[in-house]
């Protein structure tokens, strides 16, 4: 009897742009994705930080190059994917909170979180597609959403917006680019410590409402979000586009 083999998770051969690598989320996924065998642009806005990452990466055996790049610039954006592209593997990570009550929100908060959130992460995901469209080639192109893009939250009116959003571009794009097998899906976390998640967990009151909602009984950890990573970028998620992998510890569920 013949047996089915399990696609596989590796990632040797293919080129990876990974934003926001040098913090948190972003350097979970570029760590993963190199484990996995990727070659891994690493993408921050400053020349030293995203260079000394670079160093580590390599200092481990990984192979990565650096990219400064201010994201939020798109003639930037799309003149580097040109550049350094194709890339096979995005990682969309590069985002930012501002929270406040909605009848108190500023228009500059709304304008730097909707610019970086959704606006960016539009403009990148579409070099990309672009640049493997152009070169034939197949691609898994993943934006780092949030749970907050499926639920609401106290004082999160524009950050869910943008997350909402976000999830809403991505089923489309994966509707539009699937004749060219290039897959797009987001990742949803709930709260992980990092330095944007910290701002809020340091709040009393804030922390104790995360851990009522996490049926789990703790908060995410970097590790808790690499795995999937892995997964959605491999062959193992072949046939898996337009569609979110919530990381919440059953936030959600109800
Ligand atoms: N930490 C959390 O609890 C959760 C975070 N997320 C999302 O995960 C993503 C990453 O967040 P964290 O790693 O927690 O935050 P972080 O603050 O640790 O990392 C964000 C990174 O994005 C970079 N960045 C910001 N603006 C940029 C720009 N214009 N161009 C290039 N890079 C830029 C920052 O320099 C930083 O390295 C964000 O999209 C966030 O919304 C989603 C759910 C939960
Ligand atoms: O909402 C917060 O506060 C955050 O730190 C945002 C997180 O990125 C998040 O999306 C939690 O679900």
């Amino acid at each position: 009897m013949t047996l089915p083999r399990t696609p596989s998770f590796r990632l040797i051969g293919k080129r990876a742009l990974v934003t926001g690598a040098t913090s948190g989320i972003g350097e979970g996924c570029a760590v993963a994705l190199a484990e996995a065998g990727a070659h891994v642009t690493l993408v921050a806005r400053t020349a030293a930080a995203v260079e000394k990452q670079a160093a580590a990466f390599q200092s481990n055996g990984w192979d990565a190059a650096a990219l400064p790049l201010d994201i939020s610039d798109i003639a930037a954006s799309e003149a580097a994917i040109a550049t350094h592209g194709p890339f096979d593997i995005l990682v969309n990570s590069a985002g930012l909170a501002r929270h406040s009550p909605a009848v108190d929100t500023t228009q500059p908060d709304y304008d730097a979180v909707t610019d970086l959130n959704v606006k960016a992460a539009y403009f990148l995901t579409r070099a990309v597609a672009k640049g493997l469209i152009d070169a034939g080639k197949p691609g898994s192109l993943i934006n780092i959403s949030s749970q907050m893009g499926h639920v609401g939250g106290i004082d999160r009116a524009v950050y869910c917006a943008t997350k909402h959003a976000l999830e809403g571009m991505t089923k489309s794009m994966a509707i539009e680019w699937a004749p060219h097998q290039i897959r797009v899906n987001t990742i949803c976390p709930t709260f992980i410590r990092t330095p944007l998640g910290e701002q809020t967990l340091a709040i009393p009151e804030r922390r104790a409402w995360i851990e009522e909602k996490i049926k789990l009984g703790r908060v995410g950890e970097v590790a808790d979000i690499m795995g999937a990573t892995t997964f959605l970028a491999s062959d193992a998620a072949a046939l898996i586009t337009g569609t979110h992998l919530i990381i919440d510890g059953g936030w959600t569920a109800d």
